[in-house]
């Protein structure tokens, strides 16, 4: 069992319709621990009967969610957050022990998701439409906005939660209903999400919550002509498919997909601030993070000091159980995400890289891994072109702007980039011409529910979070009034 205060918030039965069900077969999918392997629940896995099943219901909530006033939505969804905020440290540890992130970064993610429920909460308030000059007299030109209907989603395991409300947030707000399969290996944050959005009062098939297949569940989501959005995060090779599964019902998309993110240290930079701003990016969540930096370049003149500095900071990481004080790196998600690391530093070491620290499995087995740094990275290596999406940090050597820009921008991908530098001229040039959807200029932390997430080129369509969110929730209906 989970240290939990208030064991209700553990569910294992998925949500439809404001009913706890099992599978109508009773098959069930585990839920391990990454940092053990250990047993935690189990979740029904539900087919296409039950998603069928689900968006009907959710038809159903959505003709009378979308009569309510925005106000209306806002009280329930202020009371979600709330209800969440009071339920951080269950939900953290519920978090943690499915995902594997150390305790205080879990906490942290719960608050983050929160300020998604927050800021949309006062966003329903503001659904605001237009009144257009009329090019005629006779005639007054209106734009409503209406909700696009009911809204599937489709999220991963790197962060249950905040994945899960910057989606189900703006949809609420913007008064649609929503069906959501959550990653496999993280259901039990998404579940407890929901109970406590039944605490808040939301109506009966509003939120539903399917575990199960991928597969089966998305067939169904993808193809339902009652579905008319699809929001997903996750790989762009599953993005490319949904969004080819949506096709023929022309449902309208966000994908936030993968990365690739430069982080760049130029000569002039504050070091230790960069270096900070390196450990935030890298290694938050043991770097499975789609915009954490996949690829850093340090300008000539500071790369031994640069490196130096970051690999004394990442010695003093802690890997550990995320729920053991003191712990800073949690275990890899599982081991296919061990192997993909490690197949980047032997590719970058076969190829000239130089080891610097970490480089293997931890001494505590399983799914852990050594914090790793590689110097003399170049871009023949596999990491130059894949994410890692890992704790390891390659490190680049530079010469000029023109170069580096270049370099930076020599990728499919286009979600995050990074760079450090005093200079305000060379601030703007950098992020202006970085290819990318989000820039962090001297931070590494660009993460928060007001700026607009999303990328460009293959990491997806659309934004998440910000004055923007609740568009992708929303349609624009242009009322032609004439005869006046
Ligand atoms: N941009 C981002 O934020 C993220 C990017 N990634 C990238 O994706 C890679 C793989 O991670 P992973 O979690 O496996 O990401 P996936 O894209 O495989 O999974 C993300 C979500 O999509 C679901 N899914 C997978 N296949 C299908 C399908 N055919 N139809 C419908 N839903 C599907 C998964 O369900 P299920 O769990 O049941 O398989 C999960 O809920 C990572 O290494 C990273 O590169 C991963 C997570 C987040
Ligand atoms: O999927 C991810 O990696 C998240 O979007 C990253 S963040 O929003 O927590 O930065």
């Amino acid at each position: 069992m989970l240290p939990l205060h208030n064991p209700a918030l553990l569910r294992q039965q998925a949500l439809i319709n404001g009913q706890w069900l099992d599978a109508d077969d009773g098959q069930h999918l585990a839920v391990h621990k990454p940092a053990n392997g250990e047993l935690i629940a189990r979740v029904p896995a539900m087919g296409q009967a039950e998603t069928r099943r689900a968006i009907t219901a959710a038809a159903a909530a959505q003709a009378q969610w979308k009569l309510q006033t925005g106000k209306a939505r806002s009280v329930l969804l202020r009371r979600w957050y709330e209800l969440i905020m009071a339920n951080q440290q269950d939900l953290a540890v519920i978090l943690t022990s499915e995902q594997g992130k150390p305790l205080s970064e879990a906490r942290g993610e719960i608050a983050y998701a929160a300020s998604f429920v927050d800021w949309f909460a006062d966003e329903a308030k503001r659904g605001y439409g237009d009144v257009a000059p009329s090019p005629q007299a006779d005639k007054r030109i209106v734009v409503l906005k209406q909700p696009v209907g009911v809204a599937a989603a489709i999220t991963p395991w790197n962060f249950p939660a905040a994945m899960i409300t910057r989606k189900a947030a703006p949809a609420f707000a913007a008064g649609c209903a929503m069906v959501l399969k959550p990653a496999s290996q993280t259901p039990l944050t998404a579940l407890a999400l929901g109970w406590l959005a039944e605490q808040a009062g939301f109506p009966a098939g509003l939120f539903n919550v399917l575990t199960g297949s991928a597969t089966l569940i998305g067939e169904v989501l993808t193809a339902s002509p009652l579905v008319r959005k699809l929001s997903f995060t996750g790989s762009t090779e599953v993005g490319r498919q949904l969004m080819a599964q949506s096709a023929p019902t022309i449902k309208k998309l966000s994908l936030e997909l993968g990365g690739n993110a430069p982080f760049i240290v130029f000569e002039d930079a504050d070091l230790d601030a960069a270096v900070e701003g390196a450990m935030v990016s890298k290694f938050r969540n043991a770097g499975q993070t789609c915009v954490c930096a996949n690829r850093i370049y340090v300008q000539r003149a500071v790369y031994e000091r640069f490196a130096a500095k970051l690999v004394a900071a990442v010695q003093a990481l802690q890997v550990g159980d995320g729920m053991a004080p003191g712990s800073t790196q949690g275990p890899l998600i599982d081991a296919r995400a061990v192997a993909k690391v490690e197949e980047h530093i032997a590719d970058a070491l076969a190829k000239g890289g130089r080891l610097l620290c970490g480089g293997q499995r931890h001494a505590l087995g399983g799914s852990f891994f050594e914090p790793t740094v590689i110097a003399d990275a170049s871009p023949a290596m596999l990491f130059a072109r894949e994410e890692t999406f890992g704790p390891l940090a390659p490190l680049f050597c530079f010469d000029d702007i023109d170069e580096v820009i270049r370099a930076a921008n020599d990728s499919e991908f286009g979600l995050a980039g990074y760079f450090y530098s005093r200079d305000l001229a060379r601030a703007w040039q950098v992020a202006e011409q970085l290819e990318c959807g989000m820039v962090g200029i001297n931070t590494g932390l660009i993460s928060n529910e007001v700026g607009p997430f999303g990328g460009i080129k293959q990491s997806g369509l659309g934004r998440e979070g910000s004055r923007y969110g609740m568009d992708e929730y929303l349609e624009s209906k242009y009322l032609c009034f004439g005869g006046l």
